[in-house]
């Protein structure tokens, strides 16, 4: 079965959904800059620090040298702790809103639950890359991956990343920020799992990850 269907499955999420709201990403980006070349040239060749939002990332935020993708709300957690915005943040739209007004990149997933929230965010965006989780439609590529966190992996792979840190890679607990956002906290430990075996999937794809002992 192929791996997204087994994610699916798992926590059943409905794929004509998603299909759905593929094709109304790329309705919404009419008229909008695909800034996929951009994404590529910031990544290729170069070495790519990824942000989890897990528990250890205010601490070990210093002296970080590359190109800095947060994924979601880690972008807020970068911002209050360094002081700067990363170069590129991968989002499904449903960390704290104050992430779209950063000037990063951002890299924008469509899926069969965030059809409500692509409306409100999208028309206000000039430029942004779309992206999904099944067949790709116009402007909205799939890079491979589901969480914000693994996706940005598969995005830095696929552009060419001459090596890859992950930092905020918790895998193993949800964070504070979870619990106040009340979010389905089984739900979200199971999708922790998948992101940690989609980014053993991209290790073994050849993904040049560095210091995986530490997100283990
Ligand atoms: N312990 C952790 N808690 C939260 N996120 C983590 C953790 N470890 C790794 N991450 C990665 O950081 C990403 C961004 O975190 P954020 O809290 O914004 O989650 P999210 O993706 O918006 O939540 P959801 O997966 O429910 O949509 C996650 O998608 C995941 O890939
Ligand atoms: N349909 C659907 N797709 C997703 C979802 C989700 O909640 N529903 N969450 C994701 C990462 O958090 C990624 N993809």
């Amino acid at each position: 079965m192929p791996i997204y269907m087994r994610i699916a499955a798992e926590l059943g999420l409905d794929v004509e959904a998603d299909r759905e709201a593929t094709i109304l990403m790329d309705r919404l980006m009419t008229g909008k800059e695909d800034k996929t070349d951009e994404l590529e040239y910031l990544l290729k060749n170069e070495r790519v620090i990824i942000l989890g939002n897990g528990p250890s990332l205010p601490k070990n935020l210093e002296d970080l040298h590359g190109v800095v993708i947060a994924a979601d709300a880690a972008a807020s957690v970068y911002k209050r702790v360094v002081r700067k915005e990363p170069d590129i943040i991968v989002t499904d739209l449903d960390g704290p809103p104050d992430i779209l007004e950063m000037g990063s990149l951002k890299v924008v997933h469509a899926h069969g639950d965030n059809m409500d929230r692509l409306r409100k965010f999208v028309p206000l965006m000039k430029e942004l890359v779309g992206t999904t989780q099944v067949e790709p439609v116009g402007k909205v590529h799939n890079f491979g991956g589901f969480t914000d966190g693994d996706r940005a992996v598969f995005i830095s792979m696929m552009a060419g990343a001459k090596s890859v840190v992950l930092i905020g890679m918790d895998f193993d607990s949800v964070t504070e920020y979870d619990i106040l956002a009340g979010k389905d906290l089984i739900k979200k430990r199971k999708k922790l799992e998948i992101a940690k075996w989609l980014i053993e999937i991209a290790g073994k794809m050849g993904c040049p990850l560095e210091e995986v002992s530490k997100w283990r």
